[in-house]
């Protein structure tokens, strides 16, 4: 483990020695004050050279980098798929790749976070671990948690796509349906857990849930440092942010020379991460040419990232800005359009809130933010198979044929 040197308080710098605080900085009174892990290389460089020399294999392969002491919580997260993605290229006018996270062990990028937040909490001894979830976290939490032994308690919005809701009891978590919002269902876990002792997972608030996440940025460094565009969903932010981290730290470490820039897609139903962008860019033209896009969407079929309250949205804006990127907003249709897309193209069965960042590039390039050919890589942050109901809305119907035959169309 590389040795954590302080945890950092993104909103006023203060530092603390992680054995002084588990999760937000104190100051703030749980507002804000997400504490960033800030690490001390040197001390490990050694076993960084080794790490960086070898295979990769499941995000552990970065172990030296990652906050855990011991025996790692392994379900295998991690060190997957960076398809060539030429069809979608075509389609979408750029040099398409698309890093398949799908592919998880429970199903979604979230999976990077949970295991070193689990490993992280049976380490010190937690016996029960929990989150708020829009149904990703939820999972990938109790799935790690069934791995390491854990009780695990989930609190979800009650209109959870089915197999959501279905997925962590079946790893054996207790799932409270929560009749409100993902911030309704946040806050609950927040107050129940700091009550009853139990250990948050949620990544706006734990900060070592987003040292797993970054993981995805090591890869990306790895597999496509030429890249010049990775296009990724925002709900909460702290993806994009955490992907953001573990590139900058491979670009410090010397491992790329460069960094891609970073386009945080937002669906028209949940877009405050995007609107802060836009209020916080220099270029006041822009921003209100960009009012007119964002439409008035309530709500979104990408339950994903329907997140009314992001609490990274501030590492988000920041991680886009340092990364010189950019943020757009996509409608439903186009959404479940690219998720179609995604699967004809290339084979990947994305949910709405992954092929948001496919919808993302099209609008992008549209706009001339990207430009045409450039390398761009889409994150496939999770598997479309949780949620066939939005799936069915982008799909022709079944073709009803009896045994006989009869039915089957003459120009198949
Ligand atoms: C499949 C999927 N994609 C994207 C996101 C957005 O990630 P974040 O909330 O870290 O921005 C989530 C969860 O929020 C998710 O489950
Ligand atoms: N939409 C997310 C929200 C929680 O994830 P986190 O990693 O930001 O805590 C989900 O999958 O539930």
């Amino acid at each position: 483990m590389t040795p954590v040197e302080a945890l950092a308080c993104e909103r006023c710098g203060r530092r603390y020695a992680p054995a002084d605080v588990e999760y937000t900085c104190p100051e703030h009174d749980g507002v804000g004050g997400i504490l960033d892990v800030r690490y001390d290389y040197d001390a490990v460089s050694d076993e960084l050279a080794g790490v960086l020399d070898g295979p990769t294999g499941d995000l552990w392969t970065y172990e030296p980098l990652l906050p855990v002491d011991g025996d790692p919580v392994r379900l295998g997260a991690g060190g997957t798929d960076l398809l060539d993605a030429p069809a979608l290229g075509d389609a979408l006018g750029v040099d398409a790749l698309v890093k398949n996270e799908t592919t998880n062990p429970t199903g979604s990028n979230k999976d990077r976070g949970s295991a070193v937040a689990v490993s992280r909490a049976r380490q010190q001894g937690h016996d029960t671990v929990a989150c708020a979830s829009t149904g990703n976290a939820a999972a990938s939490l109790a799935g790690y948690a069934a791995r390491a032994d854990l009780d695990c308690r989930i609190f979800v919005p009650a209109d959870l796509p089915e197999a959501k809701a279905v997925q962590p009891r079946l790893y054996g978590a207790t799932v409270l349906g929560v009749d409100g919002t993902y911030a309704d269902a946040y806050e609950l876990c927040r107050e129940v857990s700091a009550e009853r002792g139990w250990y948050n997972r949620n990544a706006a608030m734990n900060p070592y849930a987003v040292e797993g996440k970054r993981t995805l940025g090591f890869e990306l460094a790895e597999e496509a440092p030429d890249a010049d565009w990775v296009a990724m969903p925002m709900g909460n932010g702290c993806s994009l942010a955490g992907v953001w981290k573990g590139l900058r730290e491979f670009e410090r470490l010397g491992v790329v020379d460069d960094t891609p820039r970073l386009l945080g897609v937002q669906a028209a139903g949940a877009t405050a991460i995007y609107d802060r962008f836009v209020a916080e860019s220099d270029d006041s033209d822009a921003a209100g040419s960009r009012s007119e896009e964002r439409g008035d969407g309530e709500d979104t079929t990408a339950d994903s990232i329907d997140v009314g309250v992001p609490h990274n949205a501030g590492k988000a804006c920041r991680a886009l800005a340092e990364s010189g990127g950019d943020a757009v907003v996509v409608s439903d249709e186009a959404i479940l359009d690219a998720q179609r897309l995604l699967g004809e193209c290339e084979g990947v069965f994305a949910e709405p809130a992954s092929a948001a960042a496919v919808a993302g590039i099209h609008a992008a390039v549209e706009r001339g933010t990207i430009a045409p050919g450039e390398r761009v890589v889409t994150v496939a942050t999770g598997t479309g198979l949780k949620d066939s109901a939005s799936a069915r809305e982008a799909v022709d119907d079944v073709i009803s044929v009896d045994a006989a035959g009869q039915g089957l169309p003459e120009d198949l």
